[in-house]
């Protein structure tokens, strides 16, 4: 992957993103199986939905968000999002453990 000084077109650029939008995809692909491994560690459905949890991360991940120029705002929903998803499969795992 090349720096932002070293790309000299839009291809070299575009080719950055592909790699790095990869490596994200990578990486919420690991986060996943941790959230499933966090299922075996819960006795309810509210231990799984874990709301507490999950308003303390998202002003956690607003501040990083912040610190690395990047809209709050906008990290806020992406993980919302996320989280939904994830509340949704843990909570599927959790019931079929029962
Ligand atoms: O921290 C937990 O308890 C998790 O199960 C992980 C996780 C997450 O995706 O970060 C998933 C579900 C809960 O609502 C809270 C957080």
């Amino acid at each position: 992957m090349k720096s932002t000084a070293d790309c000299k077109n839009i291809r070299d650029v575009r080719d950055s993103i592909d790699f790095i939008d990869r490596e994200l995809i990578g990486l919420i692909g690991r986060r996943a199986e941790y959230v499933k491994k966090a299922a075996e560690f819960k006795s309810s459905e509210r231990d799984v939905r874990a709301a507490d949890r999950v308003e303390t991360m998202l002003k956690i991940r607003k501040i990083w968000a912040a610190e690395e120029n990047i809209s709050p705002e906008i990290i806020e929903k992406i993980y919302r999002d996320l989280v939904a998803y994830f509340v949704a499969e843990e909570l599927h795992n959790w019931k079929e453990r029962l």
